[in-house]
């Protein structure tokens, strides 16, 4: 059994601009500890009221996990601690002799001495004490283990080899922490940096070398290039090494989008493990493979992890995967009309487009020669922005079809015209389906205030994703049909 440290709220709050407040912090607590890690690291106390008040609302939150904070081999950093009622510290001091050189300008004895009497504080207020040597593999190891040996005996409950610049190799780590593990006796953990692309593979090098705790951030956001992904490291332990983790993993993709929103940090679509695109599938050869058995090309099941198989239309698509996609539909095409959906997929294709769930009913309703059905449609908008007043924005949406007797209503503020706009389309629809705007970008197309502008609106309900752009010189008009446009392709 490896133990987990989640250092998303603290090394991962450390992702240049990014600032979470008390009550996000509170929520993604609660979410990893539900996940089931075992260490949550909140933050670092020192850093400011609003750290403080994120960190207070987390240990009186009643959570099963072991609450710590960062601190530095100083006793103001353990007193903020102590204030926000952690259970323990993760007390960092620098080890390389770059950092106590140019960064502590202090000597070794002199970095020895200040971490020696900052754990023994820290004990005597009755914290847990994990002590971390930073930029550890760039240190003079036998100084590492000395400082580890001193801090256990003045009572360190666990020491932390940190790859702080991410130099380590897979097998540097091995033997690093085999040595380490060998001579310490008390749990040692890693932690890792990206910098080099390896943080998830250090770490699990570290394990085999006798690790017993590892640190690591979800989506493996944090400084730089990021700390050692939690769901890269838990499902390699779980599947390629055997290894136990108290992580429920069918939480783990519902966890990375919590983050991902709270910090405002999407997930690249080919991330390991949680990626959209992790278990989606174009290629002709391999949905055919998948269809007959998902062991073909799928190493994990998509729902271990809370993710899902996607099968994605395209160039690279064969006839299986279209016929796959039309009996999960339940459409029934002649013969003709499937040879003319499949040309017009491979044609779109060339053309570098991709072809959603939505996209294939478009073409379908064309082969067929029957008209599209927009079910909600914009009947009126208004638009009120200026130097003296908040944008405003009021809008009347009718239905078609038996619900053709209904109108939606609603006005709403925004930071311009709009946003007060598609706030207004937002307000109106939440009781219809729940869409949620996940991007919106604007280009002009040519020069002059009179210029064309594309606007382009990528919109998810559910699983289901779509992408629209609209031109036109109105750059509310293109917005607000962009939205629509995709809200009646989801509906
Ligand atoms: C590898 C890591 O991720 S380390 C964690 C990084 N996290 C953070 O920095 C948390 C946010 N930081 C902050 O809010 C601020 O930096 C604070 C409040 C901690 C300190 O702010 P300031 O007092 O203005 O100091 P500043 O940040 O400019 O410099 C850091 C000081 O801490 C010292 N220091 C750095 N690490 C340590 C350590 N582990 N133990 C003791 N002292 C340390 C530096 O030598 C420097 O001291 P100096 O001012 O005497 O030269
Ligand atoms: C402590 C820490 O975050 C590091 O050394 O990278």
């Amino acid at each position: 059994m490896v133990k987990i440290l989640d250092t998303t709220l603290r090394d991962g709050e450390q992702t240049p601009g990014v600032s979470l407040n008390p009550h996000e912090k509170l929520e993604i607590a609660i979410k990893l500890d539900d996940l089931g890690v075992d260490i949550i690291e909140a933050g670092s106390a020192i850093t400011s009221k609003g750290e403080r008040e994120g960190i207070k609302a987390i240990t009186s939150q009643g959570l099963k996990a072991e609450i710590c904070s960062f601190t530095r081999a100083m006793t103001v950093d353990i007193d903020y601690a102590l204030e926000c009622n952690v259970d323990g510290v993760h007390l960092v001091v620098p080890v390389s002799d770059i950092h106590i050189k140019h960064k502590l300008r202090k000597t070794r004895e002199e970095t020895l001495k200040c971490a020696l009497d900052a754990v023994e504080y820290a004990k005597d207020h009755g914290l847990i004490v994990e002590l971390s040597g930073e930029d550890a593999t760039r240190s003079d190891i036998d100084f590492l283990i000395e400082l580890f040996k001193k801090g256990v005996e003045v009572g360190a409950d666990r020491v932390c080899v940190c790859d702080t610049v991410g130099v380590l190799t897979p097998e540097r780590s091995y033997d690093l922490f085999k040595r380490i593990c060998g001579e310490i006796s008390v749990p040692v953990s890693v932690h890792c940096h990206n910098d080099f692309g390896m943080a998830t593979a250090n770490t699990l090098s570290a394990i085999r070398g006798g690790a017993q705790e590892c640190h690591l951030t979800i989506n493996g956001i944090g400084e730089r290039a990021g700390n050692a992904s939690l769901e890269e490291v838990v499902m390699a332990l779980h599947i390629l090494y055997n290894i136990k983790t108290n992580i429920k993993t069918e939480k783990l993709y519902e966890v990375s989008r919590v983050v991902s929103r709270l910090m405002k940090i999407p997930v690249p679509p080919n991330k390991a493990i949680v990626g959209d695109n992790a278990f989606a599938h174009e290629a002709g050869i391999h949905v055919d493979g998948l269809i007959k058995n998902n062991q073909t090309y799928e190493p994990i099941p998509p729902e271990m992890v809370g993710n899902r198989r996607r099968i994605i239309l395209g160039k690279h698509s064969g006839k299986a995967a279209l016929k796959y996609k039309l009996d999960l539909m339940g459409v029934s095409l002649s013969k003709e009309e499937f040879e003319k959906v499949y040309e017009r997929i491979k044609n779109l294709g060339d053309l570098g487009k991709y072809i959603s769930d939505v996209d294939l009913k478009t073409i379908i309703n064309e082969v067929r020669g029957e008209s599209p059905e927009r079910k909600i449609q914009l009947d009126e908008l208004t638009v009120v922005s200026g130097n003296k007043i908040t944008p405003v924005a009021s809008i009347r949406l009718k239905f078609s079809g038996d619900r053709k007797e209904e109108q939606l209503i609603e006005t709403s503020f925004g930071v311009g015209p709009v946003d007060a706009a598609i706030n207004a389309i937002r307000k109106a629809l939440s009781s219809v389906a729940d869409i949620t705007l996940e991007e919106y970008h604007v280009r002009s197309i040519g020069s002059g205030t009179d210029a064309f502008v594309e606007v382009t609106v990528k919109l998810r309900r559910g699983h289901e994703v779509v992408e629209v752009k609209s031109q036109q010189e109105d750059i509310i008009r293109a917005s607000v049909d962009a939205v629509m446009e995709g809200i009646n392709l989801l509906i």
